[in-house]
């Protein structure tokens, strides 16, 4: 179902107005119109100026997208001064239901025009579409972590940056029993594609891509395509069950230590994970293996031979917002059962009340409006609806928040019963930054 044309957000519209400023649609088949709005995407992010060549290869590949721009009526027409997209894919849940996640991308406000609330409206904007479009959570990743608090949104998922020093490796993982090689990146997308939908599957966090992003991400279309090696791994029958994609940099001063930056690595199974891993990490003439945003509990660390060839920085990855508490609580499998009262915070009205979840031994959870008193025997919990959204995957803890002064607990031990409720069969990863 395409949201591309729901219509703009009266609200936000209205604020914008009284500001000199348009908020509109950007008609994706007016190519001017288009591609002003790519170029100002790019220099939002302090990106280049886009040579023809790469514009086309955006309008001619990338899915359609709900398209915002916000356009200065005192300045040139057709430059917005403030851009943003959205799309809706699914979002895996622990217990592997997935719900509709309305993803929203290239927030940027001209230099010229920052601090004037412009970000505000179209964050507010895609909220207020997504919830009257009945989609029942946003998400998103962010440049900065200061910025998307103050809308709602938590941090659900964390990513390790990771370099491997490769000459302290001692490979202890199992042997693959399957074969490691190189493809053409036109020839891997639809292997890759299939390998990332049963990836995500079984990965709270989840969530599908579209050809565009797996051929950006695969060295297919982009504007430094030419940099990325791709690889497959078939397993002993020959099916492919994993990807990597990688870039390498030389060492001018020493041969034997280049660099490789790997662009994405995904498995369907452990073993494709684990030999494409042994793949990278065995790579003549390499010193350093760097990987952005891999999942905190990568079975790769404990392969190594050494812990310590691995240094690990943790960083936000997956930002939630939920915006029907009933529909995404509903969705999701429980760990454990219990009945659990939460009084939700929602600074934008979305999600805010008194709700009770019971969580059965099925793992199946009911959530209703909480009128009277807490029943009896029942945890209970006060928190904001960004702390909500943080912990529904599972991957942030409830008690940690509890300690940090996020969560109050109206009960003894509340936080440590949603804890185990909400566990995930495995920590929650976003496969790819979008
Ligand atoms: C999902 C994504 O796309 S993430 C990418 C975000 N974009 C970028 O990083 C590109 C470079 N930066 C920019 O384009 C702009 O500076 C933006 C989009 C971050 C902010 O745009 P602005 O129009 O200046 O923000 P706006 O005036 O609406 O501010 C909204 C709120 O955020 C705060 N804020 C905005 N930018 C920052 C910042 N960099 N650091 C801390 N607070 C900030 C403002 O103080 C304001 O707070 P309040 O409403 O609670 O009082």
């Amino acid at each position: 179902m395409s949201f591309d044309d729901a219509p703009i957000d009266p609200i936000s519209a209205d604020r914008l107005e009284q500001a000199g400023l348009e908020l509109r649609l950007v008609d994706r088949a007016d190519t001017a119109a288009f591609e002003a709005w790519l170029q100002a995407d790019s220099r939002g992010f302090h990106g280049p100026a886009d040579e023809p060549e790469r514009l086309a290869e955006v309008r001619e590949h990338a899915p359609s997208r709900r398209v915002t721009g916000v356009y200065d009526a005192q300045g040139l027409i057709d430059e917005p001064v403030g851009t943003t997209q959205s799309w809706v894919a699914p979002l895996t849940l622990p217990g592997g239901a997935a719900v509709p996640l309305w993803s929203i991308a290239s927030v940027t406000v001209a230099p010229t025009h920052r601090r004037r609330g412009i970000a505000r409206a179209l964050l507010e904007s895609e909220l207020r579409t997504a919830a009257a479009e009945g989609v029942p959570i946003a998400g998103l990743t962010a440049s900065e972590t200061v910025l998307y608090g103050r809308y709602g949104f938590g941090v659900a998922t964390i990513g390790e940056n990771t370099e491997i020093e490769t000459k302290r490796v001692r490979w202890t993982g199992p042997d693959a029993p399957g074969r490691t090689r190189f493809v053409d990146p036109a020839a891997l997308l639809p292997d890759a594609l299939a390998i990332i939908d049963r990836a995500r599957a079984v990965q709270p966090g989840g969530i599908r891509y579209d050809d565009f992003m797996v051929g950006l991400a695969t060295g297919l279309y982009g504007r430094d395509r030419a940099q990325v090696r791709t690889v497959r791994y078939d397993d002993a029958e020959g099916v492919p069950q994993g990807f990597a994609s990688y870039t390498l940099t030389g060492n001018p001063a020493d041969f034997t230590k280049h660099l490789v930056t790997v662009r994405w690595l995904v498995g369907a199974t452990d073993e494709a994970t684990a030999a494409l891993w042994r793949f990278l990490l065995e790579l003549d003439l390499v010193a350093t293996v760097r990987a952005i945003e891999r999942p905190v509990d990568e079975p790769v660390n404990w392969q190594l031979g050494d812990l310590r060839a691995a240094k690990r920085t943790p960083k936000d990855r997956l930002w939630l917002r939920i915006l029907d508490l009933p529909a995404v609580l509903e969705a999701r499998r429980y760990a454990a059962p219990a009945t659990i009262a939460l009084e939700v915070d929602d600074p934008l009205e979305f999600a805010a009340g008194r709700f009770l979840l019971e969580a059965g031994s099925d793992g199946i959870g009911r959530v209703k409006p909480l009128a009277g008193e807490v029943p009896q025997g029942a945890a209970s919990l006060a928190l904001p609806i960004s702390e909500l959204s943080a912990t529904v995957l599972g991957g942030i803890a409830p008690t940690t928040l509890a300690r940090a002064g996020r969560i109050t607990e109206r009960t003894p031990g509340a936080a440590l019963t949603l804890e185990r409720t909400f566990a995930a069969e495995r920590t929650p990863w976003l496969m790819l930054e979008f």
